[in-house]
């Protein structure tokens, strides 16, 4: 592999889905980092934030530090209902660790409800202060089709790049 005597950008990519919880078990909306009063709530270990996880598995990829099972799984009880925020935040602080500096997150949900656009400011704001760099979030729906479009549940998608800080 070549080398530089510069560090080069790397790039991740997160994907999360999180099937909507059944009616016999209501839980709230978290998403992108925001409760969403009077939207049905997706189901999770955690809060099932699908934009905050999507994420937090970019910036594991961009590092090339695993991902979001290897450092939060079901199986760790201290995540059980753990905020995506929070999730994001320690994120950051691994790929940190790890010798990166964080340059942006972009992600984008996939999904019928809610209309995220009016929220997207104060998602981005949350979003930007637990990562501790900047995080802007888009939203589409898949135009009806599948399992998002049949409103099954949400999915996002995110990318990341980070810089190693680190000497050569
Ligand atoms: N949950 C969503 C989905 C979409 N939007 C906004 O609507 C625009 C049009 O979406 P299409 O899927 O019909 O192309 C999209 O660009 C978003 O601005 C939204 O706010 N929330
Ligand atoms: C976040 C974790 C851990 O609480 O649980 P979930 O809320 O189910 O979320 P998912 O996106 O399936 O990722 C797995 C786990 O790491």
């Amino acid at each position: 592999m070549a080398t530089f005597p510069y560090p080069l950008p790397r790039t991740g990519i997160g994907v999360d889905v999180h099937a909507y919880a059944p009616e016999d078990d209501p839980q709230p909306l978290w998403l992108g980092g925001l409760h969403w009063e009077g939207e049905r709530g997706l189901a999770g270990h955690s809060d099932g934030d699908p934009v905050a996880h999507a994420a937090a598995d970019a910036l594991f990829s961009a590092a090339g530090v695993g991902d979001l099972g290897t450092h939060f799984g079901t199986d760790r009880p201290e995540y059980a209902g753990a905020s995506g925020l929070t999730l994001l935040a320690e994120a950051a602080r691994i790929v940190r660790d790890a010798g990166f500096e964080i340059g942006n997150v972009a992600v984008q949900l996939i999904g019928n409800r809610p209309k995220f656009t009016p929220r997207r400011d104060e998602s981005e704001a949350a979003l930007t202060q637990a990562a501790g760099a900047p995080v802007s979030v888009s939203a589409t729906t898949s135009d009806r089709l599948g399992f998002t479009g049949r409103g099954e549940g949400i999915a996002a998608v995110a990318t990341a790049v980070v810089v190693s800080v680190r000497q050569p």
